[in-house]
């Protein structure tokens, strides 16, 4: 009889281009980081999945991998409880915290292991799916939807890099309202995505607002979002969001902390999203306890502890009255396609997903870029996450990665470039 134990696990590094976008922790670096993880069967099948490319998440990759040799794609469980006794974080997250500010709750350290299983999870799921001849979303219950929402999420940034490794992107400057604008409709002319969210802190609040209004304006009835990534005082939240008086459709971690949210949503009508304050099943207690400042948790299945665990959140999300959508971070199409299957199979989730895809001009699966339509994407129903790796794309995007020392995602240390006093101090307004 044919054996599908897994026999290797392969984690590629890999870098691609991404643009000078402003955040509150500084600016995007010229390369982002992802990992690509392949993981092969006796019998010769190969699961696929992309997860984060920072070093610490690599060498945990590298730590976890073997546990997974002899064992059947179906073992999920045991893989859960196999990586959960080898992944110990090196540091606590307090230690960590006093370290970086990140805006990328995936890289925080205290969520390896949860990052792990998710990114052996899904690959292990790809080739359950290519087993039973069925795509993910159907190992996930049957999808819910055929086509899942997205949104135009929109980033102030400079026209190119302060040292350009490349030719600038095709998206210009866009600090202005007017420009702004610009940006959205190219973004949604090109996408056709209905909701809109604004990736703030980054410029004064008044600059911010003031594009937000534009964007009311220039497109009436679209949901609207903004995420200033808690680098406003609670009394900047509340004046931005009196301004913004009937336009928002969710206010996404205005300040910092979950006791900061609290005291936001005590004097505001418009609901709270976070991927800041709620970003695993203990901050979720906690929130419970305080009466649920936050309304909406943006799950995101890569530190959330994979497309199971989300579906579990997806559960407590509707336990307790909250709404859901999704997080992301700078990705290619593997990411992107497994959000898909994951978003199809909830039927509670509210919201059009976040996503930077637009953001990127690359790809790693093949037939290239993944095609929008009318603002979503169509569950694929091919066997597995129905994408597979172009092996030559895989090895110039690994090249890449071998050519830039960037290792760890560092928005604050490329900012110092621009400006050698910024400290990246938050709430910074
Ligand atoms: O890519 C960025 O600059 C974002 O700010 C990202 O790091 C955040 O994690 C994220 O998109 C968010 O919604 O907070
Ligand atoms: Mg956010």
């Amino acid at each position: 009889m044919t054996s599908h134990a897994i026999r290797h696990v392969r984690v590629t590094p890999i870098a691609f281009r991404d643009p000078p976008l402003l955040n509150a922790a500084g600016i995007h670096e010229p390369w982002a980081l992802r990992s690509i993880i392949e993981i092969e069967t006796d019998s010769g099948l190969v699961g696929i999945n992309e997860s984060y490319g920072d070093l610490p998440m690599l060498e945990a990759m590298a730590k976890a991998a073997p546990a997974l040799t002899g064992l059947s794609p179906w073992a999920l469980n045991d893989m859960d409880t196999r990586v959960t006794a080898l992944v110990t974080p090196r540091q606590t997250a307090s230690e960590f915290q006093g370290t970086q500010i990140s805006l990328a709750p995936g890289t925080h350290v205290s969520k390896t292991v949860a990052k792990v299983i998710s990114a052996f999870e899904v690959a292990m799921m790809d080739l359950q799916g290519q087993l039973a001849n069925a795509p993910v979303v159907d190992l996930l219950g049957g999808a819910a939807r055929e086509s899942v929402p997205f949104s135009a999420y929109l980033f102030y940034k400079y026209a190119e890099h302060i040292e350009t490794p490349y030719a600038p992107d095709p998206w210009g400057e866009t600090l202005a309202p007017e420009q702004l604008v610009a940006q959205a409709r190219r973004m949604i002319d090109a996408y056709g995505f209905k909701s809109i969210k604004l990736k703030a802190g980054a410029l004064p609040p008044e600059q911010e607002v003031a594009g937000l209004l534009a964007l009311a304006k220039a497109f009436p009835g679209a949901p609207l979002r903004i995420d200033p990534n808690a680098n406003w005082s609670v009394s900047t939240s509340l004046k931005a969001v009196e301004q913004l008086r009937g336009v928002l459709e969710y206010y996404e971690d205005p300040c910092p902390g979950l006791e900061g949210m609290a005291e936001v949503a005590k004097a505001c009508e418009v609901p709270l999203a976070t991927n800041m304050v709620v970003t695993d099943l203990k901050e979720f207690r906690r929130n419970a306890e305080m009466g649920c400042p936050v309304k909406i948790v943006l799950s995101d299945h890569h530190y959330w502890g994979g497309l199971r665990a989300t579906q579990r959140l997806s559960l407590m999300c509707e336990t307790f009255g909250l709404g859901l959508s999704m997080h992301s971070n700078s990705h290619l199409g593997i990411s992107l396609t497994a959000m898909t299957h994951l978003a199809a199979s909830v039927p509670h989730l509210s919201y059009a997903c976040d996503t930077h895809y637009p953001w990127q001009d690359d790809e790693v699966v093949q037939g290239g870029r993944l095609k929008f339509e009318a603002g979503g994407l169509r569950v694929p129903t091919a066997p597995g996450l129905g994408v597979r790796i172009d092996p030559e794309a895989l090895a110039r995007l690994h090249d890449n990665y071998l050519r830039t020392d960037i290792r760890n995602r560092d928005d604050l240390a490329q900012m110092r470039k621009y400006d050698a006093s910024f400290t990246g101090a938050q709430p910074r307004y």
